[in-house]
């Protein structure tokens, strides 16, 4: 049964957070008195859908429901998940809070994304106040996994799970709880920088995208540090830097003064870095970077990746099918596209290879398989090429079975768009071998069995016409 998630207040973090929750299959209900929240939710959606599908290799589950209400009590009523994300003011929250309690169920969980309020400030008044509690976000809500939660429980991590969120329970509660803490820090410095004439906005964003930026994503910064150390690891990066902690490197809690003066300074700066760039362009950029990263680290198994491929494992599998059968069904990812602005020749290959994995998995020849010694080789593969498929566009490949016979396997692919329009057709010869003596052999009695029973079926389908085979 579909969920529903109610979002209250569709801003920034709002709008991210009924993107990522529509994607991954939930209908929402989004309360905003902002006349123009529609339009700017819309847009928060436009880019969502362009990035987030792109992470993966497997189809998302079927976008949910979006509707708009005017009042918080429709938003919340039967709700699975209620959101909150209104300004950050304290007396403003408890007043929406108020409103959701009388129409919400008492065991509605209800977070917020409060970038800074304790949950004992924000319960304050509540009839339940145990369901509340902070799920703070991270902008933008729909690529970045992390929300951390403060005073919640087993179950709400468990759905923030579910959308592919990795929920970092924060153990005690604290103002700002942990990123945030980290954040101000290093953004008061930098007010400093700015402040005393050191460095300019852009000056001081190289020296994090170049440097110690790259090192964060994927080992943080105990870790980054205690190689640093060399082979005595922390103890020795302790010994030689720890001094350094009281030695003037820090402003610690001085806070520059928002004078009128240094807010143009820095907005000026900013400004001229960012030059024509609009902040839906910059959106897009960011989202594209943060793509391409993070299916970086995906494919290395590290960090924020090993998250993504824990939820694509856990999202539902394609059709089995009656025909030919749906073997890869995903979104092209920035990274598979070259200079002419689409998908290049070689992942047109690698959908297909992948083609073949899902072919050998549906015929039993899968993991255990392989790891007992037998697998199949490609021997001859020959592409097609109809028609281009751009970043963000679904592509589907079908696959049927020529030949199942003995030790060989010949297949015919398919690839479409979304729309049904076919852009490529792949024919491939495989041969079954033994991994230890590489060479070919009989498949197992079992793989014999399901190769010989499909090629059956798929015999009886629509064959390829001799102008599609080469
Ligand atoms: N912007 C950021 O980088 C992050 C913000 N947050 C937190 O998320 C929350 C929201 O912040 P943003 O989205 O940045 O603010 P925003 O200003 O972009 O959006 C707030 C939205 O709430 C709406 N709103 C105002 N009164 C409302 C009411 N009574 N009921 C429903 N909606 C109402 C406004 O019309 C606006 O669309 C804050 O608590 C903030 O601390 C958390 C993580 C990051
Ligand atoms: C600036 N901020 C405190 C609103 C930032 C956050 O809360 C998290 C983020 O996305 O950086």
């Amino acid at each position: 049964m579909t969920r529903t998630a109610s979002i209250i207040g569709g801003g920034v973090i709002g709008g991210g957070w009924a993107a990522r929750f529509l994607l991954n299959g939930w209908d929402v209900r989004l309360f905003d008195p902002d006349p123009e929240a529609d339009r700017k939710v819309a847009e928060v959606l436009a880019n969502a859908r362009h990035a987030l599908p792109m992470l993966y290799d497997r189809a998302l589950p079927p976008e949910g429901t979006l509707r708009h209400v005017p009042t918080i009590a429709e938003a919340v009523e039967g709700a699975d998940w209620v959101q909150e994300s209104v300004p950050e003011r304290l007396n403003l929250k408890h007043k929406v809070y108020a409103e959701i309690e009388a129409a919400a169920a008492p065991e509605t969980p209800i977070g917020s994304s409060t970038s800074g309020f304790k949950p004992s400030d924000l319960r304050k008044g509540l009839t339940y106040p145990d369901r509340l509690f902070v799920s703070h976000p991270f902008n933008p809500v729909y690529l970045l996994p992390l929300v951390e939660v403060v005073g919640g429980n087993e179950r709400s991590a468990g759905i923030l799970r579910g959308i592919g969120m990795y929920p970092l329970m924060v153990r005690a509660e604290i103002d700002a709880h942990i990123a945030d803490r980290l954040l101000e820090a290093v953004w008061r410095e930098s007010l400093w920088l700015v402040k005393d004439g050191i460095a300019t906005t852009e000056e001081i964003d190289n020296a994090i995208r170049y440097g110690f930026g790259l090192r964060w994503a994927q080992m943080g910064l105990f870790e980054t540090y205690r190689v640093a150390g060399g082979e005595a690891g922390m103890k020795h990066f302790m010994a030689q830097f720890g001094p350094c902690l009281s030695w003037p490197w820090t402003k610690l809690m001085d806070v520059p003064e928002l004078t009128d003066d240094l807010v143009d300074q820095i907005a000026s700066q900013s400004d001229a870095q960012s030059g024509d760039r609009s902040i839906r362009e910059l959106e897009r950029l960011r989202d594209d970077n943060l793509v391409a990263m993070l299916r970086a680290l995906k494919a290395r198994g590290a960090a924020a990746g090993a998250l993504l491929s824990e939820h694509e494992a856990a999202l539902p599998s394609g059709d089995p099918g009656e025909g030919p059968i749906t073997t890869v069904n995903r979104t092209v990812p920035i990274d598979w596209t070259d200079y002419n602005g689409h998908m290049n020749e070689s992942r047109f290959g690698q959908a297909f290879s992948d083609a073949a994995d899902r072919m050998m998995i549906e015929i039993g020849a899968d993991d255990d398989y392989v790891a007992s010694g037998l697998s199949y080789f490609t021997v001859d593969i020959r592409i097609r090429f109809l028609n281009e498929a751009r970043a963000g566009e679904r592509i589907l490949v079908k696959s049927q079975v020529l030949h199942g016979h003995g030790k060989k396997l010949r297949l015919f692919h398919r690839m479409y768009t979304a729309g049904g329009a076919e852009i490529a057709t792949a024919e491939q010869l495989l041969i079954h071998v033994s991994l230890e003596t590489r060479r070919a052999c009989a498949p197992g009695e079992a793989v014999r069995t399901r190769l010989e029973a499909m090629a059956a079926l798929h015999a009886r389908l629509p064959q390829p016409d001799d102008k599609e085979r080469l």
